[in-house]
Order: C-alpha cells, then structure tokens, then sequence
C-alpha cells in the first residue's frame, strides 16, 4: 500500500457512465488505505432498490433528489468518493465540490459506450441508441467536469489499476513499491505502464 491518505481528504471521482469511476475508485481507497464511498451504491442501500427501480417507480427527478441529498452527506466524510455521472449538474453538489479535490476521469463517447455496454443497470443509457445517448450527455456535462475538477486524467486505453496509478502520481502520493495486487479486471498489472488497446477508438 502506498502512503495513507490524509485522514481529512476527500477525493472525488467524477466523469461519464463508463468512466471508470466506480471500479477505480475501489483500487484507489485500497492503495490508500481509506473508506471508499461509491454514491450510487449508497442511494440503492438507502433506497431498498436498484437505480434502474429507482428511475422507473419513481421517475428521474426523484432519484435526481436522492442523488442530492446521499451525495452532499458522503461529500461530508473523507476517504474516495464516487459519484454518478449525473451528479456534477446539481448546482449544490457543484458547490459542494468546491471544497475538495476532484479528478475528472475523462473517457471518449466510444470507449464510454463499449464499457457500459448494453446492460439495464443505467436507465439513462437504456434503449434505443445508446451512444447517441452517451455523445449528448457527454456534450452537455464535458463543460461542467472540466469546471469542477482539480485534477484530469484520461482514461482511454488505459486499465483500471493503471488510471488508480495515473491519480496517485497526480495527486502527489508516492509510486507504489514491491508487487501490486492483480488487477481489478483480472489483468496483470507488473511492468511498466502501457496502454491497453480498445480497437476503434477514433475519436470522442
Ligand atoms: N479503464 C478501464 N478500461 C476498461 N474497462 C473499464 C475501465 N474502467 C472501468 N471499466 C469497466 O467499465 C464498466 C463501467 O465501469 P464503472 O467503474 O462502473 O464506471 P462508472 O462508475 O464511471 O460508470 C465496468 O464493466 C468496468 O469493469
Ligand atoms: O449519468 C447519469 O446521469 C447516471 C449515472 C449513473 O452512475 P455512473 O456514472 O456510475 O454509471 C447513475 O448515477 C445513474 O444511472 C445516472
Ligand atoms: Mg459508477
């Protein structure tokens, strides 16, 4: 493990469906030895069901609610925080940010689109043309990560463990040393840093 966060930081985790939010946030909270707080899995606890329950019994403003309300409780704590990829256009959450360190994992509409693939946990990107859906979200809220974070780094063609990688030197932590654990989706993560391909990566 490299060197502990400090007890009183927060460091949130923003970006696009598919970012890679959820799954680096896990790697980063290990490496750093503090508590990790994934949003949305704290609005289903609180909510005794699914996003997807959510989203279709009681509609999208009244998740949007919710979101608000678990997010600015766990922009309370310190440790890593993951927050949907919604959450940045709540004026209050954005002001709530204003106190922490925010890194923006950036990823391009196609990549996005191939991670999340077609499954029905994101009822936002569920049905019909779900990259188109994924370009205009990510034309309306690129502007709004890029103005809410301190930190960015691009996640395209990169592996989790290295992105949890790429955060840590951003943020100053010291390189890891000795052997890592494996890598969160079961690649190895020895030797030195590489880019992981994902074919027909053209463009955002
Ligand atoms: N850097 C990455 N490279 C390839 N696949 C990734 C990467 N980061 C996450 N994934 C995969 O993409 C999907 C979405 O990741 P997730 O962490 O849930 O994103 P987010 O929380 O930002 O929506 C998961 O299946 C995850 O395993
Ligand atoms: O982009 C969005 O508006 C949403 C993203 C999801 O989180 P992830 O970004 O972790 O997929 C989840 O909060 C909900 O389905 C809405
Ligand atoms: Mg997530």
């Amino acid at each position: 493990m490299a060197e502990p966060l400090p007890p009183d930081q927060t460091i949130v985790l923003v970006g696009a469906p598919g970012a890679g939010k959820s799954t680096v946030g896990v790697v980063l909270a290990r490496r750093t030895g503090c508590e990790f707080t994934d949003v949305d899995a704290a609005i289903e606890q609180v909510a005794g069901k699914p996003i997807s329950a959510i989203f279709l019994e009681d509609g999208e403003p009244a998740f949007r609610e919710l979101e608000r309300r678990v997010t600015l409780g766990a922009l309370q704590r310190p440790g890593v925080v993951s927050l949907g990829g919604g959450a940045v256009m709540s004026p209050e959450i954005r002001d709530a940010l204003g106190r922490h360190t925010v890194v923006w994992l950036d990823v391009s509409a196609a990549q996005a689109t191939r991670r999340v693939g077609l499954g029905d946990s994101r009822p936002l990107l569920a049905g019909q043309g779900i990259h188109s859906t994924m370009v205009r979200l990510l034309n309306e809220r690129l502007p709004v990560y890029e103005q809410v974070s301190t930190h960015r780094v691009d996640t395209n063609g990169r592996r989790p463990n290295q992105v949890a990688r790429d955060v840590m030197e951003m943020l100053g932590f010291p390189a890891a040393t000795g052997s890592e654990q494996p890598d969160i989706l079961g690649e190895p993560v020895e030797g030195p840093p590489q880019t992981f391909p994902e074919p027909g990566e053209q463009s955002r």
